[in-house]
Parts: structure tokens; C-alpha cells; sequence
């Protein structure tokens, strides 16, 4: 079968590898749909995040939904079945686990995080309890793109996003445009986004954004005292990882508001007024990853709720992933995709 792997930075090649044989519990899947991450990009750049440096070739993608080709003994599941895979495998006996925090878990196996491999493969075994089948009415894009919509699911959660509530989401990638839609199907009714790429806040608004705040144009804080009637939003989601929206997360949210942190800043050390959140009794929640998303956003794609394909910019084949992961590094693009 054909896979991509990454060696070191820049340098992405097609190789031929043996297809995997399922264990017991596991499926082997035909992978279809794969969507390319912000952090697969990252690893495709520098080689590493954080202290995940990648030291043997890799496969990246953890975005991923394909077709059931071959069944472990007790699976449940059925060639032909159309599934969506959770990329992350927790240990099931670790205290998180215990807890159902599985995305806390300290040994997680997690899709293209050095060492464990991911999905730009035509095939790929993985545990059953971690795919999800897909009714027809949902498209095998749909189901990649489960991935980062449960990211956004996690933290619109996280927030206890409720009926009514305004809420500012700082970022047009594709988490802060999936949280976007996560956010409106938990009930929020007045979503503001920022960002400083033109292109991105027409998307933004093209999707229903009720107002759209350029950062290089607009102090973020004033523009949404003025939305606001100078109070601030219900809750912030901070989805860029950009030391400037997360500073300003405190003064945007009103007294009593919630702040959510999904973007990653690297290496950066934020000065935080501990004293401006007692006063305000304001409540900083960060948000790793997702935990019992998959259903949910599957249901929510079933119900036409969301809509997920309409961020892809475009698509490539697996033979030409190098050229796609540059196209993925321009700043207007949102998602690409590898489709086999
Ligand atoms: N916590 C988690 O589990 C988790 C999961 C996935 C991604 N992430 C992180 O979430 C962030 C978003 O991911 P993504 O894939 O959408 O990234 P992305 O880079 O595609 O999108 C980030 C967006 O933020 C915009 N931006 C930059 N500076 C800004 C500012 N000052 N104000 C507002 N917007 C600004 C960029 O123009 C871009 O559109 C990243 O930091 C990523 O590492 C975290
Ligand atoms: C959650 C996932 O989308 C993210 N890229 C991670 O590796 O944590």
C-alpha cells in the first residue's frame, strides 16, 4: 500500500509499505478522506511540537474516514461499513480513563505525534472502538472532518455554551470556523470571530458570523464593547494561538463571562491580571483535544446542523501530498484535503 511519510522537515515522499492485518478488536480500513491539520503542516516545517520532535519517518494526517475492508473477530462492525476514526486511543485504565477524561490520558496512542503513525495510508488497522459508522446520509469528507468539528464540540462544552449566549471566537481556522458552528448548535445566537486575513473573515461571514472583527483594523476589546452594549460576549474561544487575541480574551468576555482556550501559543509566556479575573468572576477553562465528541458531531452532520465540507479550499491525491502541504501553508487557505 501507499503511504506518505515525513523524514524531516520539507521532505515528504510516497513509499510503498505492506498493509496491516487487523488484531482482534481492530478494523482494517480503506482510508479515503484525510484531512491535512494545522499541526501536520507544523510537523512538515519544523520536525517538531513542543517536545514531540519527529526522529523516524512518520505518517502524518489524524483527520481521517474511510470503508471497512476486513473485520477483527470482535469488532461489531462489517466490511463495507463506512467509518469515521477517532485518532486518538487512550490506555481504558489510567485514572482519566477511569474518569472518562480519556483525552487526559498520559498514554494516549494519538494519529501522526511522534512515534505513532497516522493516516496518509491507503489502509490502516485501528481499534473498533474508536471508529464510528457513518450513515449514508453522511460523506466520507464529513466523517474526517469529524475530527477538528470535535475539537470545536469540546470546547463549546467546555464553555457550557447555553441557548442565548453570545460568543466571541478569536481565529477563522478551521477550529475556530468549526467552533463557530459547534457554538450555534449548542444554542449561542449572537457569534462574533476575529482574525486578520480578509479572505478568512469573508468565509467567516459567508458562514453566518453575526459580525466579523479584522484585528488589524479594529481593537478587538472596543469592537465588542460596541456589539455588546459595552458589556462583552457570554463566552470567549480562543481559537488562533496569537499572544495578541489571547491578552485580550479577559477584556472582551463580561463580568461573570466564561474564557475557553483552545489555541496553543508557542513558546509563550501571557502576563495574566489575576486580579481582573477574581473581580470579574470570570471562569478560564483550557480545552485539550475532545472526549465523546464523534456521536454528537456525527448526529449533528446527519441533521444537517452543521456544515463541515464547505471550509475545504481543495483536494489532492496521496502521489502529490508535497505539493498540497504547500498549498496548505498559505495563509488564506483553510483546509485542504487528500482524498485516495
Ligand atoms: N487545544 C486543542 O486541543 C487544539 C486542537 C487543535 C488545534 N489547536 C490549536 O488551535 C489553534 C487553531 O488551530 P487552526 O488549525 O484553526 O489554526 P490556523 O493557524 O489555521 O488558524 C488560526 C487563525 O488565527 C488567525 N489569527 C492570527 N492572529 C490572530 C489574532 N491576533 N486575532 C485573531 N485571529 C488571529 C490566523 O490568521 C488564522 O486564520 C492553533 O493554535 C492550534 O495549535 C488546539
Ligand atoms: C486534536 C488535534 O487536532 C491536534 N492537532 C492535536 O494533535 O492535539
Amino acid at each position: 500500500m501507499h503511504v506518505a511519510v515525513l523524514d524531516e522537515p520539507g521532505s515528504l515522499r510516497v513509499e510503498e509499505r505492506e498493509r496491516p492485518e487487523p488484531a482482534p478488536d481492530e478494523l482494517l480500513v480503506n482510508v479515503r478522506e484525510i484531512g491535512i491539520c494545522g499541526s501536520d503542516v507544523h510537523y512538515y516545517e519544523h520536525g517538531k511540537i513542543g517536545d514531540y520532535v519527529v526522529e523516524s519517518p512518520l505518517i502524518l494526517g489524524h483527520e481521517s474516514a474511510g470503508e471497512v475492508v476486513a473485520v477483527g473477530e470482535r469488532t461489531g462492525f462489517e466490511p463495507g461499513d463506512r467509518v469515521a476514526l477517532e485518532p486518538g486511543v487512550p490506555c481504558r485504565r489510567c485514572a482519566h480513563c477511569k474518569r472518562g477524561e480519556y483525552n487526559l490520558c498520559p498514554d494516549v496512542t494519538f494519529m501522526a505525534t511522534p512515534p505513532d503513525d497516522g493516516a496518509f495510508a491507503e489502509y490502516v488497522a485501528w481499534p473498533a472502538d474508536f471508529a464510528y459508522r457513518l450513515p449514508d446520509s453522511v460523506s466520507l469528507r464529513e466523517g474526517a472532518l469529524c475530527e477538528p468539528l470535535s475539537v470545536g464540540i469540546h470546547a463549546a462544552r467546555r464553555g457550557n455554551v447555553d441557548v442565548g449566549d453570545s460568543v466571541l471566537i478569536t481565529g477563522c481556522g478551521p477550529i475556530g470556523l468549526l467552533a463557530m458552528e459547534a457554538v450555534r448548535a449548542a444554542g449561542a445566537t449572537e457569534v462574533f470571530i476575529s482574525d486578520m486575513v480578509p479572505e478568512k473573515l469573508r468565509t467567516a461571514e459567508s458562514r453566518g458570523a453575526d459580525a466579523v472583527i479584522d484585528v488589524r483594523e479594529e481593537n478587538l476589546a472596543g469592537a465588542v464593547a460596541n456589539l455588546t452594549d459595552g458589556d462583552g460576549v457570554d463566552i470567549v474561544i480562543e481559537a488562533s494561538g496569537a499572544k495578541p487575541a489571547i491578552r485580550s480574551t479577559i477584556d472582551s468576555v463580561r463580568r461573570g463571562g466564561t474564557i475557553v482556550l483552545i489555541g496553543l501559543a508557542q513558546n509563550a509566556e501571557i502576563p495574566l491580571d489575576t486580579g481582573e479575573i477574581i473581580d470579574n468572576e470570570l471562569d478560564l477553562f483550557g480545552s485539550f483535544r475532545y472526549r465523546n465528541t464523534y456521536p454528537a458531531a456525527i448526529d449533528l452532520l446527519a441533521d444537517n446542523v452543521v456544515d463541515v465540507e464547505g471550509i475545504v479550499d481543495f483536494e489532492s491525491g496521496l502521489d502529490d501530498i508535497d505539493k498540497a502541504f504547500e498549498r496548505a501553508m498559505n495563509e488564506e487557505t483553510v483546509k485542504g484535503m487528500i482524498t485516495i
